[in-house]
Formats: structure tokens, sequence, C-alpha cells
């Protein structure tokens, strides 16, 4: 099914409409993978998906952010003169590519966002998946060949997310990840939050990023069930970045996270209506039974 996008005003009156309806969702988690796509360097203004975060957060859901960086990487590694290489979205990943992803990450874009979150009034607190053994990942195997240091989730431990939830604050999450002997790895930002919503078997996934679902001749796809998302990577409908995105939403729903949803974080309120409506917008991806 194919939606038509939504007028301003059409989108004012389904917000109100929605209000009475936030009570539902008081004291639930929802994980939403802040995009790649949708960061930009400093520009000056807070991004309206980060206001529109802090107020899940006052009205009583408890928000858990996972991002991306992906472009600001790429530029990094411009600037040192070296070459960034992806397969099926996932970047090549040798030592000088994860020295850069992990100041980008775990440095620049992590607290980038902190500081934006704590400007808007949240109490945020900015980790990676290294931190409190978070996500224990190993090196992710590739038919195409030798990714590097890419990472693959084998356990979570949602302990250090509970305990900051807990305490009031926003945990803000870099998709870093290390395994028993102390190797770090990098892991796509889309698989990192699939894997932490599961975990915390998450009311919703939403992956937030530069289009407004999953498209499909131009128009965006209202629902996909999991069968139909493989015959659409096998027909080359979905490509590149939409790979792992999509592959973060069946792990999603297999881990126990209970919706998921790919919708255009630069489209302003998408998030709270996916959140607070029954209609939606984006992309609902859901198991085929
Ligand atoms: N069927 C599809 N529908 C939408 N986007 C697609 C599709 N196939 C490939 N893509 C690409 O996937 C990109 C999103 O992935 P990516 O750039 O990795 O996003 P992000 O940086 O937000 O994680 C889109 O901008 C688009 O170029
Ligand atoms: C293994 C892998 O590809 N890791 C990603 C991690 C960041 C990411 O996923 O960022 P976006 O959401 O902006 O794409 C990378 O190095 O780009």
């Amino acid at each position: 099914m194919v939606t038509e996008t939504l007028s301003p005003a059409e989108k004012a009156h389904v917000l109100l409409e929605a209000l009475p309806y936030i009570q539902k969702f008081a004291g639930k988690i929802v994980v939403i993978k802040y995009g790649g796509s949708s960061i930009e360097p400093d520009s000056g203004a807070i991004d309206p998906v980060i206001l529109d975060i802090i107020w899940l957060k006052q009205v009583g859901l408890f928000p858990v952010v996972v991002h991306g960086g992906g472009k600001a990487i790429t530029r990094l590694l411009e600037r040192l003169g070296h070459q960034a290489q992806f397969v099926d979205g996932l970047r090549v990943t040798d030592e000088t590519t994860l020295e850069a992803v992990e100041m980008v990450l775990g440095g620049l874009v992590n607290q980038q966002l902190v500081a934006a979150f704590n400007a808007g009034g949240c109490k945020a607190a900015g980790l990676t998946g290294v931190d409190g053994g978070l996500l224990s990942a190993r090196q992710k195997t590739h038919p195409l060949g030798d990714l590097g240091r890419v990472g693959e989730v084998q356990a979570v431990n949602t302990d250090l997310i509970h305990a900051l939830l807990q305490n009031g604050f926003l945990p803000v999450i870099a998709p870093l990840g290390s395994d028993e002997h102390g190797a770090r790895y990098n892991i796509n930002a889309d698989s990192a939050a699939g894997a932490i919503a599961a975990a915390l078997g998450a009311e919703k996934l939403i992956l937030l990023t530069d289009v407004p679902g999953i498209l499909k001749e131009g128009q965006v796809i209202n629902q996909v069930s999991s069968d139909d998302v493989h015959s659409l990577i096998e027909d080359g409908t979905i490509a590149g970045g939409m790979v792992p995105k999509v592959e973060a939403c069946l792990a999603g729903l297999a881990g126990g996270a209970k919706q998921v949803h790919i919708l255009n974080g630069k489209d302003p309120h998408a998030l709270l209506l996916e959140i607070f409506t029954e209609r939606g917008v984006g992309t609902l991806v859901y198991e085929a039974k």
C-alpha cells in the first residue's frame, strides 16, 4: 500500500487528535536511530527531531537514542586522504578507518548530540556500545569479502541503559562494540539500534533517515512484511544503506521489539505522527506469520 504525503494542516490536525492517546505510551521504551544522513555538522540550530525526542521524554516515554554519523566519518577520512569503501551499505574498516570511526562516533557526533539535548533542557548521557559491556561484538563475516573491523552484535547488556533511564537520563549511544579480548568494532548504527531495541523489548524501533521510508518506483511503501523485504532486496529495489536498515528492522522484530518503522528524520513531526497516530507515516515493517 502506498500513502500520500500529509499536508502541514493535516499533520497539525492529526497531532491534536492524538493528544488523548499519549498516556498509552507513558513508561514505554522507544528506541530511535537518529541517522546518519540527518546529522549535519554544527548548524547552530537544534534539529526539530531533537526537540521532538525531548518532548517524548517530557510526556513520560523513555526514548533511547542510537546515532549514526557515516557522513562525518567519510569527511574525516577524506581529510586524512583515506578512501571510504562500502559493501552492501557497510563501511570496510581497516585500522585507520576504525580510529576515525571511534573519533567521530564516540567523540564528535555523540558529544554534539548530547550537548544539543542538554541545551534543549533534557538530561542526556553519551555512551558507546563499549561502555558497561553494552554491545558484545565479533567480526562480521560477509559473502563479498573481508570487511575488516566491522562488528556484528553477539549480546546486549542493557544494565547501563536501565540505570540511566531510572535516573532520568536520556541515553545517547554510539554504535561501537568490543569482544572478550578487548578488540573494538565498528557496528552499523541501524544494526546496533535493532539489537538494542530487541534486548530492551522496546515498544517501538524507529529508524530515522533521509528518505520518507522504503521507496518503490519513487513511492513510499506504507507497510511491508519480512518476506516481501527479502524479495525487494533480491530484485534490487532495496539497496545500499537501506539493506542494513531493513535487516535491523527484522532483527528488532525477531528479538522482541513490538513495532518497527522507517521514517524521514527531516520531515517535521514525522516522529510524533508515527508514534501517536494509527495511520502513521513512513514504512512499517512487520513479521510475516
Ligand atoms: N528502496 C529504497 N528506498 C529508500 N531508500 C533506498 C532504497 N534503496 C536504497 N536506498 C538508499 O538508502 C539510503 C538510506 O541509507 P543510508 O544513506 O545509510 O541512511 P542513514 O545514513 O540515514 O543511515 C537512501 O538515501 C537511499 O539512497
Ligand atoms: C559498519 C558500518 O558501516 N558502520 C557505520 C557506523 C555509522 C553509521 O551507521 O552511520 P549512518 O547511520 O550515518 O550510516 C559507518 O562506519 O559508517
